[in-house]
């Protein structure tokens, strides 16, 4: 029981509240997102930091009518409290359950669908220039993390804004963290005017007289917009950059001070051209273990909050690369690495440990990340470049233009390539074979396991012909199999009759289980197949491997719309005397969140939905 928090069916109800009574709802809010975000996982750090401005906001802006969009919106867990979806977060992030993101379906309070990072100054200002046409008035807020402030897009954006000087205004909440420490010279910047010591000299007048300023009319506000010298020019030396653009910067406020940024937020809100509110906040403020290690509570599963969660590697796809990668780079020089802010995720801490100047994080660019790439392999070096499926969406001009025209040999290492799970729909990597597939000279392989990703990755050491892209799953890599094949030729995993099933990726041992189901419920075994190599695709042994089977069935964790299924029987047709074929994958759709094994339920991709499709099939 919440003494304030349970009344909050909206944000007008936190208008009425005094300061005093705002600061006992954030500690309930952080109680509750504890205790919450423990049983069901989710993005912890980001949230518990942005408390009070979330409070802030809505105290002070008035949603619904006014906009506020949050970038990547990992942290609108508070947004979604303060607007009446409390009864819901049991439900988050499962399937059918509130989505951990900002979503327009959700709530008429969720202005734009996020998940992906640096969008909401574009969007922000998309529907800031919408508002003037037509003639209406409310205000637009984006809200921007200091590492998605890294992302190009953010740039591309602010230049825009400062030249169209249209009425948006952008709240950058720092604190100094992207996933793990943020990283580039803007983070620099942004470190200098934290620090500045001439400002928190004056800091105490600037607070003072700024949380005393009730309307446009104030003489604060006057002074602050006509002076030259003095604090103007104190404010404009701090934020410089953002100010030649043509955005006032206003800040830094300490973000956790409930009655300053109320202050702060009522000044910008009578500004009319574009304006940026430096906000200084703690990742994980309020949970001392959180507070601690705010990178490992940035995304989590469910855990015991009264345990702080140990940093434990796991046996996944990625600790696989990470450690095959260090192997490789032992023995090999050339050999570097590029991540896009996600060393962690992508399993490069080991490396970075071990070869601190042969790894790269260039915050969230991946677009950058793979031209660097491109660049770096004209000289002779091999760069390594780790991005998840959905983020290297980001980079496909320059997949094609920097790195496949000029056919140069980058390995791109894909992870959390198919379904990742709880983040949902902005974050499944189901859509990469049908992108790549498309473009020449590039190598596509796709492991069946962790033995074969290892070999994968040692393989494409010695391989200079051209780009590689080695696509593998989020999860727990399975080391059971041998691998047959090191020239990455489709390989028959089990021989039957009748039905040829063929997969790819970590899809091939789940059609195995499912074959070997069918065989032990029924009698008939099919046969089944497992291709390593989606591009260029072996069609002429795939031939000789299906020649007499009467049905094809292809299996996959990935769009069938131009997936592998498409690939292979695109390469067989017209050589299969007349066999039916039957794709398994996603159709053409954009797929929900939920637990991984409830999805492959869900949509008949685990082992007892591909079975009843291969008895469909067999039974006409
Ligand atoms: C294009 C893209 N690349 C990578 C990510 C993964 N990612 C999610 S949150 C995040 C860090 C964001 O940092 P910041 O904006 O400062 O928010 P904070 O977590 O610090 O609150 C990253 C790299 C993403 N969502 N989108
Ligand atoms: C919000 C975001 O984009 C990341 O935090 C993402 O949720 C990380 O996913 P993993 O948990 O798969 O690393
Ligand atoms: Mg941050």
């Amino acid at each position: 029981m919440y003494k304030y928090l349970d009344g909050i069916k909206g944000p007008q109800d936190i208008k009425t509240l005094s300061i005093d009574e705002l600061k006992v709802l954030a500690y309930e809010i952080r109680h509750f997102l504890v205790d919450s975000v423990s049983k069901t996982g989710g993005h912890m750090a980001s949230n518990l930091g942005v408390v009070e401005l979330t409070i802030a906001l809505h105290y002070v802006f008035d949603s619904p009518k006014d906009h506020m969009i949050w970038d990547v919106s990992h942290q609108s867990y508070v947004h979604k409290l303060l607007t009446g979806r409390k009864s819901e977060f049991s439900s988050l992030r499962q399937l059918g359950g509130l989505s951990g993101f900002t979503k327009r379906s959700e709530s008429e309070h969720d202005k734009f669908d996020t998940g992906h990072s640096s969008t909401s100054i574009s969007a922000g200002l998309g529907i800031a220039m919408a508002r003037d046409l037509k003639h209406e008035t409310y205000d637009v807020v984006s809200i921007i993390g200091d590492g998605a402030m890294t992302g190009g897009m953010a740039f591309e954006a602010m230049n825009h804004l400062g030249h169209s000087a249209v009425n948006l205004k952008l709240i950058l909440n720092d604190n100094e963290m992207s996933i793990s420490e943020n990283v580039g010279g803007l983070s620099r910047a942004l470190n200098r005017l934290r620090t500045n010591q001439t400002y928190f000299s004056l800091k105490g007048i600037t607070k003072g007289k700024l949380s005393k300023v009730p309307s446009v009319g104030d003489p604060m506000v006057r002074f602050i917009s006509r002076l030259k010298g003095g604090l103007k020019y104190y404010l404009v030396k701090n934020g410089q950059f953002f100010e030649d653009l043509g955005i006032t910067y206003i800040g830094p406020v300490d973000g956790h001070d409930l009655e300053a940024l109320i202050a702060h937020l009522k000044m910008i809100q009578k500004t009319k051209e574009p304006v940026l509110l430096h906000v200084l906040t703690q990742k994980g403020k309020g949970y001392a273990f959180a507070e601690q290690h705010p990178n490992r509570y940035h995304g989590v599963g469910r855990f015991d909050s009264a345990k702080v969660i140990e940093a434990v590697e796991k046996e996944d796809y990625s600790k696989v690369f990470g450690d095959t990668l260090v192997e490789l780079a032992t023995h090999n020089s050339k050999i570097v690495a590029i991540s896009a802010a996600m060393i962690e995720g992508t399993g490069l801490s080991n490396f970075r440990r071990l070869f601190p100047k042969r790894i790269f994080d260039v915050g969230i660019s991946e677009q950058h990340a793979v031209t660097l790439g491109a660049g770096m392999a004209t000289q002779g070096v091999k760069p390594y470049i780790a991005i998840y499926s959905t983020f290297f969406q980001r980079a496909y001009d320059q997949i094609i233009h920097d790195v496949c025209i000029q056919n140069l040999p980058v390995v791109f290492c894909i992870d959390r390539a198919g379904i990742v799970g709880n983040d949902g729909e902005t974050h499944h990597g189901i859509f990469d074979i049908s992108y790549l597939n498309a473009i020449p000279n590039l190598k596509i392989l796709s492991p069946k396991d962790g033995n074969e990703l290892r070999n994968m990755l040692t393989y494409s050491a010695q391989y200079f012909e051209g780009p590689i892209a080695i696509r593998y799953p989020r999860g727990m890599a399975n080391f059971s199999t041998p691998v047959s094949s090191e020239g990455w030729e489709p390989e028959v995993m089990m021989t039957g009759e009748k039905i040829a099933v063929i997969a790819t990726g970590k899809m091939s041992l789940i059609a195995l289980e499912a074959s070997q189901r069918v065989a032990s419920e029924i009698g008939f075994s099919p046969t089944v197949i497992h291709v390593p190599q989606i591009k260029p695709m072996a069609h002429d042994l795939l031939e000789s491997l299906v020649a007499g089977h009467k049905y094809i069935i292809t299996v996959e964790d990935h769009t069938v719309i131009g997936g592998f299924g498409d690939a292979v029987l695109r390469g067989l047709s017209g050589k299969i005397n007349n066999a039916l074929t039957y794709r398994i994958g996603y159709k053409d759709e954009f797929i929900e969140q939920g637990d991984v094994s409830d999805l492959l339920r869900f949509h008949g991709l685990d082992a007892e939905g591909i079975a009843k499709q291969i008895k469909e099939v067999l039974n006409g």
